[in-house]
């Protein structure tokens, strides 16, 4: 049975305010929730000690980005086993704003996925293509692609910590979504990928991202593929998020 996730990704957004209203809100209103999704936070580093606090083991924590070493003369980084110990249990990786605005390569981003399975986090590996490459016919290649080097070094024993969060780069931030049935087709790519990679596919979450909503959120977890969502903006506002929770819908 894979596992169903909702995961917020707040990017350079937030305060102690808003973690305070929101995280506490989240936590009680998902309590009640009975469709086997799980939540994650995944605020601005320095918040994360705090949402742990407020989320109280309730609701998963994560960081957006984290280092490509273990530890030492690296200013301004932050270590998977640093994260770990804060009370994260996951990391994004390779999110395309650390791809775009930060040159991050898919060797640093294989690189970042060891060190995240190693120190016990769960990695949401983040792919997608941008407009031009789907216009050009190429986006399955871009993101196999992708997919194929971020987890080159995933170990036999470790793909249950391995979570793929599909978001094409031209739906981020918008408004633009992926038809159901164009994520739908992308993720089960990306499952057919995993699986020649030897991979046990069908057990690997995979999620979608790119201006999910509430209005939209139930017909892209509708399809097969898709095992839950990243959400950027509408993970700021604690009704939308949970709106988005609950258009899971529950094992049969
Ligand atoms: O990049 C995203 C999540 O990681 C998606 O952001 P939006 O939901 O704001 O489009």
């Amino acid at each position: 049975m894979r596992r169903k996730i909702v995961a917020g990704n707040w990017k350079m957004n937030g305060s102690k305010d808003l973690v305070n209203s929101l995280v506490g809100q989240i936590r009680s209103e998902l309590a009640s929730l009975d469709n086997g999704v799980e939540a994650v936070i995944i605020p601005p580093a320095l918040f994360v000690g705090d949402v742990v606090r407020q989320a109280d083991g309730q609701i998963a924590v994560g960081v957006q980005n984290i280092a490509c070493w273990d530890s030492g003369a690296y200013t301004g980084e932050i270590s998977a086993g640093m994260a770990k110990d804060s009370g994260c249990g996951y990391s994004l990786v390779g999110h395309s704003e650390r791809r775009q605005l930060f040159g991050e390569t898919d060797e640093q981003v294989s690189v970042k996925v060891v060190k995240a399975l190693a120190s016990g986090l769960d990695a949401v590996i983040c792919v997608g293509e941008t407009l031009d490459e789907r216009e050009a016919g190429k986006a399955e290649d871009v993101v196999s692609g992708q997919v194929r080097k971020a987890v080159s070094e995933v170990g036999a024993g470790q793909w249950q910590q391995v979570v793929i969060a599909y978001e094409p780069v031209w739906a981020i931030g918008t408004g633009k979504t992926a038809t159901a049935e164009d994520a739908q087709a992308m993720h089960a790519a990306i499952r057919a990928v995993l699986k020649s990679l030897g991979a046990p596919a069908d057990e690997i979450s995979l999620l979608y991202g790119g201006s999910v909503k509430a209005d939209n959120a139930a017909a892209l977890f509708a399809q097969p593929d898709i095992d839950g969502g990243l959400i950027g903006g509408a993970s700021l506002n604690a009704e939308d998020f949970v709106s988005i929770c609950r258009a899971m819908p529950g094992r049969s």
